[in-house]
């Protein structure tokens, strides 16, 4: 099966929520909730994917050494693979404001549940319900 990397980011405030994003309409999985990341590119290092990612669609500035790997989603789709490494930051220059007509929340991580998000997200929440507890 096509194997699809993506990468993705839980951004940490200082209170300890975590930032998701909607997809917005007339995307694949529209209307689940997500943490912002996105494909990697052709030649791209995923650390520089994320950056990319982070500034276009919250319009923020991560610096590389910011990011930290925390756990990975591998989930089998119909129709590809996909292996996403999450990484998670607590540190970054600007405010998270969507770029792309997504929907922000700032959500504990006890509340992640409440928010439909992807079936490879799932088993990701209580990774970090153990960083940043409930
Ligand atoms: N950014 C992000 N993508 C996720 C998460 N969980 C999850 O299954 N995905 C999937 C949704 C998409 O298939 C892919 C990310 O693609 P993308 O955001 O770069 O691009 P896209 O929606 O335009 O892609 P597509 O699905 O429409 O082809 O990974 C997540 O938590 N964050």
């Amino acid at each position: 099966m096509r194997m699809v990397l993506v990468v993705a980011c839980a951004l940490i405030d200082a209170d300890g929520r975590i930032l998701i994003a909607q997809r917005p309409e007339g995307k694949s999985m529209a209307g689940l909730w997500e943490f912002p990341g996105g494909k990697v590119e052709a030649g791209e290092r995923p650390e520089a994917c994320l950056i990319r990612e982070l500034s276009e669609e919250l319009g923020i500035s991560v610096k590389e050494e910011c990011l930290a790997p925390l756990t990975f989603a591998s989930h089998a789709y119909e129709d590809f693979h996909l292996l996403m490494p999450l990484y998670v930051c607590r540190r970054w220059q600007g405010t998270p404001a969507a770029q792309e007509g997504q929907t922000l929340k700032w959500v504990r991580a006890g509340k992640l549940r409440e928010f439909p998000m992807p079936p490879a997200d799932e088993p990701l929440i209580p990774h970090l319900i153990g960083l940043v507890g409930v």
